[in-house]
This record gives C-alpha cells, sequence and structure tokens, in this order.
C-alpha cells in the first residue's frame, strides 16, 4: 500500500512525518451497533490537499465529525495538529477552518453582515479589525461585488463561498471541507476548485471530502479511499494510480493522429497489440514490460491526462522509439502518451467492486 508522502517542491522543507490529521484504529459505531467507521489509520500530511474519497455512506462525514470533536469515537484515537481530539478541541479548532454541511446562514442578512456575525461569535476575534478581516474574507473568496445582498438572494455556489469566507477570516493551518462542491453546477464546482487551489497554494491544507472521483483527481495532491468504513488505500494520488498501472504494465498507450490507418499499421509493427481506433486516436496495449520505476508515466498531470510535450524518462525510451517510428513512417502525431489508471481504476483493482456513488 503506497504511504502519503510529502507533497510538493514547495513544501520539500517540512520534515517528514509532519502529520496534521493522523487517526489510529478510528472507530465509531452508531447505536444498533453498525459499524460507521472501521479502525480507521489516517495520514493527513503538512501541505496536502487531501481528498477523503468514498461512495456514499462509506464513513467519511463520521470521520470529520470525530476529528472536529463533534461526536466521540467509540474506539481509536485522533490528532489533528499534534493534539489528540476531541480533548483538544479549545486548542486546536481555532487554527482549523470547517465546512460541514453547508454554511448556517441568515438569509435576511447580507453575505457581509453574516461574516460579521460568524466574526463576533468567535472569542478570539478583536472587533477594532473586524471590517477589515470581513472585507478581506468576502475578497478572498470573490464575493466583495455581491457582499452587500441579503444571502437569500445567494446562489448555492455564492453560499458555499460564503461559508468559505467564514472558514478564512482567521489565518487556518488546516481546512476541513465536507463535500464542497455538493449540489453545485459545473461552474459552482469550478469556482471551489480552484479556490480550494489558490488556498493550497498559500500553504494551507486542505482536507476535503468527495464521492467525485474527477474531482479528487483534478484538485488533490493525496487521497485516502474508503468503502464500508473502511480504508482501502492511501497515498499520493500519483501512487495510487501507479499500483494499479505497476499491476499492469505500462498501461494502454493512446496517439492522437489524423493518421490513422497508418498508424495501425506502424504500431503493430512495433507489437502493439489490441489496437483500436476512435475517430482520430489510436490506443492500444504496449509491447514490453516496465523496468520497476517504469510504471510512473512522466508525461500525465493530473489536470490532463494525457500530455505528449512532457520529457520522457530513460525509463520510458521504449515509448520514445515508438514515438520515432510513428515520425520516420510519416505518421502525423497530435498528441502521444500513456492513460494513467484514474481513482475509479484503483477502486475498482482494491475492492473488486464498482465505485457506485448511490453507496
Ligand atoms: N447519526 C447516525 N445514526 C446512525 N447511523 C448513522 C448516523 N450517521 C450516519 N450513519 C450511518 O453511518 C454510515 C456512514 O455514514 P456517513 O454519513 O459517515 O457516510 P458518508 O461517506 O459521509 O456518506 P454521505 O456522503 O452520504 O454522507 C452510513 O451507513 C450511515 O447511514
Amino acid at each position: 500500500m503506497p504511504q502519503p508522502a510529502a507533497a510538493g517542491p514547495a513544501r520539500e522543507h517540512r520534515p517528514a512525518g509532519d502529520r496534521v490529521i493522523e487517526t489510529r484504529g478510528l472507530t465509531k459505531a452508531y447505536r444498533g451497533g453498525q459499524l460507521a467507521v472501521d479502525g480507521l489509520d489516517l495520514a493527513v500530511p503538512r501541505g496536502s490537499v487531501f481528498g477523503f474519497l468514498g461512495p456514499n455512506g462509506s464513513g467519511k462525514t463520521t470521520t470529520i465529525r470525530m476529528l472536529m470533536g463533534l461526536i466521540e469515537p467509540t474506539a481509536g484515537s485522533a490528532r489533528v495538529l499534534g493534539q489528540p481530539m476531541p480533548g483538544a478541541g479549545r486548542r486546536v479548532l481555532p487554527k482549523v477552518g470547517a465546512l460541514i454541511e453547508g454554511p448556517a446562514l441568515y438569509g435576511f442578512l447580507s453575505g457581509r453582515d453574516n461574516l460579521w456575525r460568524f466574526d463576533a461569535a468567535d472569542p478570539t476575534a478583536d472587533p477594532r479589525t473586524r471590517a477589515e478581516r470581513v472585507g478581506r474574507a468576502v475578497e478572498r473568496v470573490g464575493l466583495a461585488a455581491a457582499a452587500g445582498k441579503k444571502a437569500r438572494a445567494y446562489s448555492l455556489g455564492m453560499k458555499q463561498r460564503l461559508g468559505l469566507a467564514a472558514a478564512l477570516l482567521q489565518p487556518r493551518e488546516l481546512l476541513v471541507l465536507d463535500e464542497p462542491t455538493n449540489g453545485l453546477d459545473p461552474q459552482g464546482m469550478r469556482e471551489i476548485r480552484a479556490l480550494v487551489r489558490e488556498l493550497a497554494a498559500d500553504g494551507t491544507t486542505v482536507f476535503l471530502s468527495s464521492h467525485l472521483l474527477d474531482e479528487i483527481e483534478q484538485v488533490c495532491t493525496h487521497a485516502a479511499v474508503m468503502a464500508r468504513g473502511r480504508l482501502i488505500t492511501q497515498g499520493t494520488v500519483a501512487d495510487l494510480s501507479a499500483t494499479v498501472l505497476g499491476s499492469r504494465g505500462l498501461g494502454r498507450l493512446t496517439v492522437t493522429t489524423p493518421d490513422t490507418a497508418d498508424a495501425v499499421r506502424v504500431l503493430k509493427e512495433q507489437g502493439v497489440t489490441d489496437l483500436e481506433v476512435t475517430e482520430d486516436r489510436v490506443t492500444g496495449e504496449l509491447p514490453s514490460e516496465p523496468s520497476p520505476q517504469g510504471h510512473q508515466n512522466p508525461a500525465t498531470s493530473p489536470d490532463s491526462p494525457l500530455s505528449s510535450d512532457s520529457p520522457l524518462s530513460p525509463d520510458s525510451l521504449e515509448l520514445a522509439d515508438l514515438n520515432a517510428a510513428l515520425v520516420h513512417a510519416g505518421v502525423r502525431v497530435r498528441a502521444f502518451g500513456t492513460e494513467r489508471a484514474s481513482l475509479e481504476d484503483v477502486f475498482v483493482h482494491l475492492t473488486g467492486e464498482g465505485f457506485d456513488v448511490a453507496g
């Protein structure tokens, strides 16, 4: 099972083992004995955007409620920012911004006045600098122009952003967001995801739950995958993907070209099998076994599963040879790369089940 590694280069100075969330055997049985969370060992590295992924009912919200000290675990322990929860809640929670099950807003108040109330409810917040904090928070989430509108006139996406603004009134080390894009339209989802990326770029660790595989793939550096209350795996998104690719070989080659017939001929000569053509894309299984590191595909990124312009590592020389063979045969190659295993592949590979969002 891949273990969480330190996040991207910007945070390499952080000591290894610096976890903002760590649980050991964390377990919650609701009345009636049903195990909502079963022996969870979670490790969230500082600086990560950590996706907590699982179908509905897999125990994500229950875990988050335990982490935030809202409910007591039946067994096991949780540490947040190095402190035991729920015991150290008073010390820890001021450093944590949380958005759980949508923000509680007063519809008859403006967005700005709602934030004013949230800030006033915080005993550590200096009233003399309140206006400044509220102004900064609405700016941060892109609501400055709409801050004077009544909250009941806000779209769902604006309400989520206002909730995030409330979570950001104080500087936070950790943001915990439970299904932050739930119920939003695609534009609202994009806005929240962009905001999460920005916050992470500023150095805040973000822990977000989602039942949307592509959301985790687009936004997160790390992920933990839950099913039926149990942790299936956790690690960097790239490592999780590599787990599956490693079991399969290099993965499937995809070539985008207007010259599909010639591409099929050349690829067949080079030993590529199971060739399929869909419009201007030719896909096929790669011929040779990868070297031990070969399953790391440098030609991919979370935002673009296929890309042709990244340098190939020496481990992927056979890919470069294939590409050269195509070009020498006069095939016009628009894109060339191997498919990255999706988190859905990871889930299916590890559980033997489909990823059923209806749980
Ligand atoms: N208060 C409760 N009492 C009894 N059972 C509960 C309670 N809250 C949740 N459960 C059950 O515990 C299991 C895990 O639920 P939980 O809400 O933590 O999952 P989830 O992954 O967050 O899913 P969703 O996205 O649907 O909320 C589910 O089977 C749910 O029915």
